[in-house]
């Protein structure tokens, strides 16, 4: 086996909170099992930025991290590719904004990054880069010379092409990805548009799984993200695991929990969620007192300016729902501003009959999969998930919902609150199945075999 080289953004350092995305979260359980290095962005920044490279090795992961300077960090990162791309691959153009130093800044670091790697990579890796900040990332290497395969792996959605060219210089990001052998999506939805761009705005034609443009050819797939389901099941059997979950018995007494898990980010549909969950106490008056929605949201992306004032309406939103229906002993919303780890995950999830994730555009969510790996077998908890999170190709035994809709989504928090044990149970067996299979082991197996085994035509 090659020696695997992994390259995103963030290279997992766990916040002070403990919590991590998803992403990082993945990673770090594929890099564990197959050796290789991590590189990527130390999440640091210095004055001056003098091209060294910090090697580390954290929990049998060993990476190589670079530094970066103010200006890259607003421009790359808070600028191209939170400000300008991560709003348009969530389908909305109507808060993307995009200035010229974003572009070159995202440039620049992506420059910033391909100088030391390329150093570092050699003749038999694979490389494998992720996500939306280093979309470039191939065609540098290949600039310098580096001949590997390369594989790219998208975990965002992929916007449809009338959404895409509203996007200054598109034809060129995109055609920088024809120096990846590879480049893969969550789910066949992101690939089918991916596509569609490549037919008509670069004049591409497609054979089965290639995607040829001006002679470069590159194969687009499909290879949905998992979670390290053996490991989460292990974090359920901590102390911290234990203690919280004793708090959590103490603190709801009789109530029903609902639980809700995100960064605090808009495009996880929390203020059309905290609407339905008020939908839900109009429509039901029996649930007062009865249920509490718990909600964890970290924030998240603090630089930029929409989370800000995603954090201000949901503040707003949660204090006007419980200030409408709390009772001296009852609160309805329990909106929770920090981070917890994933052992406490474990807990709070398990303790949740409903776990409910209505994300209004998501690559794939892996907190749907973590809900489910957390139940109890003998008594399970359901699932409402949004019909748009990448997850919901693979967990149609949810109760899938449209987001926007808050009466849908009140009226599916309803039939789970009411399901039967054995409806609980028959959805529950195959949800779990799935995320049990389809892990992240299964993934980056399935990622990687891919990239190896594409035949290149360097
Ligand atoms: O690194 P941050 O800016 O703090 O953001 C955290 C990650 O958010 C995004 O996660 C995506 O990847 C998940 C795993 O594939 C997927 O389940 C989720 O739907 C996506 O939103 C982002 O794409 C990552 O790069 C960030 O690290
Ligand atoms: O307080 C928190 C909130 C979230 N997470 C983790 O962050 C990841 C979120 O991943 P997801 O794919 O759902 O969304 P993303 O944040 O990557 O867009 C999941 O593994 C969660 O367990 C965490 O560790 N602590």
């Amino acid at each position: 086996m090659s020696r695997l080289i992994v390259v995103s953004n963030r290279v997992s350092m766990p916040s002070p909170d403990g919590s991590q995305g998803g992403l990082a979260v993945a990673l770090q359980a594929a890099l564990r099992e197959s050796g290789g290095l991590w590189f990527g962005w130390s999440g640091r920044e210095v004055e001056e930025f003098n091209g060294s490279v910090s090697f580390e090795e954290s929990d049998g992961v060993r990476s190589a991290v670079v530094d970066l300077e103010p200006q890259d960090v607003e421009e790359y990162y808070n600028g191209f590719a939170n400000r300008t791309l991560w709003p348009l691959f969530h389908y909305r153009i109507d808060i993307a904004k995009y200035n010229r130093s974003f572009g070159s800044g995202y440039e620049r670091v992506n420059k910033r990054f391909a100088e030391p790697l390329h150093v570092m990579i050699e003749p038999e890796d694979t490389i494998w880069i992720n996500d939306y900040h280093l979309i470039p990332m191939a065609s540098l290497l290949r600039e310098h010379g580096i001949k590997n395969k390369i594989g790219f792996f998208l975990h965002t959605p992929w916007p449809p092409t009338r959404l895409l060219v509203s996007l200054p210089h598109h034809e060129r990001l995109v055609r920088s990805m024809f120096g990846y052998d590879v480049v893969g999506f969550q789910t066949g939805e992101w690939l089918e548009s991916f596509r569609h761009y490549c037919e008509n705005e670069l004049g591409g034609t497609i054979d089965g799984d290639y995607i040829t443009v001006d002679g470069q050819r590159l194969r687009a797939v499909v290879c949905p993200i998992g979670i390290d389901f053996k490991n989460f099941i292990d974090s359920s059997e901590t102390d911290l695991a234990h203690q919280l979950a004793e708090r959590m018995r103490v603190s709801l007494r009789q109530l029903t929990m609902i639980v809700g898990v995100d960064r605090l980010d808009y495009s996880k549909g929390l203020q059309e969620r905290l609407v339905s969950f008020e939908h839900l106490l109009n429509a039901y008056p029996d649930l007062h007192r009865s249920v509490v929605l718990v909600q964890v949201a970290p924030p998240s992306r603090g630089e930029v300016e929409q989370y800000r004032h995603v954090r201000e309406e949901l503040n707003e939103l949660a204090g006007r729902i419980n200030g409408m229906f709390a009772e001296v002993d009852w609160t309805p919303i329990r909106y929770v501003n920090r981070g917890y780890r994933r052992e406490e995950l474990t807990a709070l999830y398990r303790a949740a009959r409903v776990g409910l994730v209505t994300p209004l555009r998501d690559g794939m969510n892996l907190v749907a999969k973590e809900y489910i790996a957390a139940q109890d077998p003998e008594d399970p908890g359901v699932l409402v998930l949004s019909r748009f999170a990448g997850a919901a190709a693979q967990m149609q035994d949810a109760l899938l919902v449209n987001p926007y809709a808050p009466e849908e989504v009140a009226e599916a928090i309803q039939t789970a609150l009411k399901m039967p044990l054995a409806e609980r149970k028959a959805r529950f067996q195959t949800l779990r199945e799935g995320v049990e299979k389809e892990d992240v082991h299964w993934w980056r197996e399935k990622f990687v075999n891919m990239i190896e085994e594409t035949e290149t035509i360097r």
